[in-house]
């Protein structure tokens, strides 16, 4: 068999950043270890190496995102492994889950310690990546994060703490698989969709809100010009009633608005007929977002309007 060809995307980071052993702040100093890893015990590839930006993962754009998916769809690698701050790792991985029109495997993977801190797991989160990446079994799981020796689907990924190396969970459904010593073991195949075509991919403006006990339509009333709404709802998709109020002038002024939970996990259902409870608010046109976070949801929100499916958004969210 012929050697694998991977494509080694590095865009900034933890993984990337060195800690002031004076001041205990982490930052960059313009230099990257982990790209200079380009052999990996145990895995028979060659690599291309590209640092196509160096930036701290909260500072992502859509643009950025779109800088991504272009490398991967015009690649001749037979995988990719993208390095990437672990703040929007979960953005970035499903927006290239939703619009990757290509099936090679494409990794993610990061730090949740600075290269030079003690027992730092980059390198050893990078080196789980690419075996991951050359590994045939990876090309029919869709987008893939590993971090932890875990391999999570771009669908269920979250950060879920702060600072822990474990951080990365896939809450409802577990991660995919594993990565021994030996390669990845994957444990099921996550379901794929077809990828959203994009016409256009403009920053679209899309605000996430979160509900909170007695929240009134103050700061709804003032989102009348944006291009769609994602509400992190109470518990299974409920708001307090002068919320939902300004909600529904929204809707019917056409703006799109995806009910998601701020509970962390679960689905949200419409369930409560009672002023602002999830029946009443689906009746009144809300979308809802099954499982997905709510950066997920507007991502998802995201791609369908940059598709043109303007008129058919609830193929999306059922
Ligand atoms: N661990 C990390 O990578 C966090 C960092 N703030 C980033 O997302 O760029």
């Amino acid at each position: 068999m012929s050697k694998k060809h991977l494509l080694l995307l590095h865009t900034g980071g933890t993984i990337s950043m060195k800690e002031n052993l004076e001041t205990g702040g982490v930052s960059t100093d313009g230099s990257n270890p982990i790209a200079e890893v380009i052999d990996i015990p145990g895995v028979d590839a060659q690599y291309t190496v590209k640092e196509l930006f160096q930036i701290p993962s909260p500072h992502v754009t859509i643009q950025h995102m779109m800088m991504l998916k272009k490398e991967i769809e015009a690649t001749k690698a037979d995988g990719v492994v993208i390095t990437h701050g672990t703040d929007t790792m979960e953005e970035t991985a499903y927006f290239l889950q939703l619009t990757l029109e290509k099936a090679i495997p494409v990794v993610l993977t990061g730090a949740m310690r600075s290269s030079n801190e003690v027992s730092a797991d980059g390198l050893a989160n990078f080196i789980a990546a690419v075996k991951t990446a050359a590994s045939s079994e990876a090309a029919d799981q869709g987008v893939l994060v590993v971090m932890n020796e875990a391999i999570h689907s771009a669908q269920y990924v979250t950060k879920t703490n702060t600072g822990s190396l474990d951080s990365f969970q896939s809450r409802d459904a577990g991660p995919v698989g594993t990565v021994l010593k030996s390669g990845p073991h994957f444990f099921h195949t996550p379901t794929q969709q077809r990828p959203i075509h994009l016409k256009h991919a403009k920053d679209v403006h899309i605000p996430i809100l979160k509900v909170y006990a007695g929240m009134d339509g103050s700061l709804i009333n003032q989102l009348s010009g944006c291009d769609g709404i994602i509400i992190e709802a109470m518990g299974q998709g409920n708001i307090p009633p002068l919320a939902a109020e300004a909600l529904i002038d929204l809707i019917q002024k056409g703006v799109p608005v995806v009910i998601t939970s701020r509970c962390g996990s679960g689905i949200v259902q419409p369930v409560y007929e009672y002023d602002g409870g999830g029946a009443s608010l689906k009746k009144a046109g809300a979308l809802f977002a099954g499982g997905l976070t709510g950066q997920k949801a507007r991502l998802k929100l995201l791609a369908a309007l940059s598709g043109g499916h303007n008129q058919n958004l609830p193929y999306f969210f059922n």
